[in-house]
């Protein structure tokens, strides 16, 4: 690659060539034949813009509000787990940069970064990802950590009951380093030599029978708004509703969950039509 790179596809370019093979396959990939994976990008592809022309664009705002946050545009940082793995500053390096971009940063609930370190690091608006394991104690102390340390909202991911079946992950025996959040509460090593050792880890750990009746236990150990992540049907999302969230992520998982299903931004419309704007996001 010629000089600096000047779009996503060449930093991913340069990510490749710098990360363990392992690592790069964890960030990149998708589940089973990855075929919602090459449909996220095709769907937006597909939209083409109609510009409407003699406009004043001399001041442009994108500015706008999430939960009442203004951010400098519609972007927010979704969580994603283990940022040390790229680099040795981790989350709190995302945090800085959610910062100097006036936006939001959702913290993973599988972050290499401590829950007060990203806090401590910066002035950002956070949320805070959370996964339901079958130790409730253990989600709950995390919860009600986010909350001390200034979080400002729970981003409940509802679309991993199990993890999805990553092929990279399972042919590289993908392995997941300890996570400090957890020192004290739980291990975060399992024994599987035969494949991916994140699988393994979600399936012995994450509550696979969580179901909306959970949103009230979630509601009676937190004051934070709780949006939930992971919605991709009008039905679910009149059900969040109805069961009182304070909004809804629009989401495949990046296509890392169950495959086949659409590409986010083609039910963006189907979840959208019900709801006002402002309670409906989608992550890129
Ligand atoms: C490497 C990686 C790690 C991720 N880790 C998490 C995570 O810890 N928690 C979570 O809710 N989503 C996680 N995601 C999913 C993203 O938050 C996000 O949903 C996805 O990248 C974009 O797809 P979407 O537009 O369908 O949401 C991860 C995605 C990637 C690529
Ligand atoms: C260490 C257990 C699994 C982490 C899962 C993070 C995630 O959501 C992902 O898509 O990867």
């Amino acid at each position: 690659m010629e000089g600096e790179p000047v779009n996503v596809s060449e930093f991913q370019e340069l990510a490749r060539q710098a990360l363990p093979k392992m690592y790069y396959d964890y960030y990149t990939g998708g589940a089973e034949d990855q075929y919602t994976l090459k449909e996220n990008v095709e769907a937006f592809h597909r939209i083409m813009l109609r510009p409407r022309v003699l406009v004043d664009v001399s001041r442009i705002d994108l500015s706008t509000t999430v939960l009442g946050y203004r951010v400098s545009a519609p972007i927010m940082i979704a969580p994603t787990a283990m940022h040390k793995l790229a680099h040795p500053e981790g989350e709190v390096a995302t945090a800085r940069a959610a910062a100097a971009c006036n936006t939001i940063m959702v913290l993973s609930f599988m972050s290499t970064c401590t829950v007060e370190e990203v806090a401590s690091s910066c002035n950002a608006i956070r949320f805070f990802q959370l996964y339901v394991y079958k130790r409730r104690d253990v989600c709950a102390q995390l919860v009600q950590r986010a909350e001390r340390n200034g979080y400002r909202g729970i981003v409940l991911t509802v679309d991993t009951p199990r993890l999805g079946r990553r092929e990279a992950d399972i042919k590289n025996k993908m392995v997941a380093p300890q996570l400090k959040n957890f020192e004290g509460l739980l291990s975060t090593e399992v024994e599987d030599d035969e494949g991916s050792n994140l699988e393994a880890f979600a399936k012995e750990t994450f509550d696979d029978a969580l179901s909306w009746r959970d949103l009230g236990w979630l509601r009676s150990i937190t004051s934070l708004p709780i949006l939930i992540k992971g919605v991709l049907t009008h039905e679910d999302a009149i059900r969040a509703v109805e069961v009182g969230v304070d909004g809804i992520i629009v989401s495949n998982h990046g296509a890392r969950q169950l495959d086949y299903t659409p590409a986010t931004i083609s039910v963006l419309e189907e979840v959208t039509l019900y709801f006002p704007t402002g309670l409906v996001m989608q992550f890129m």
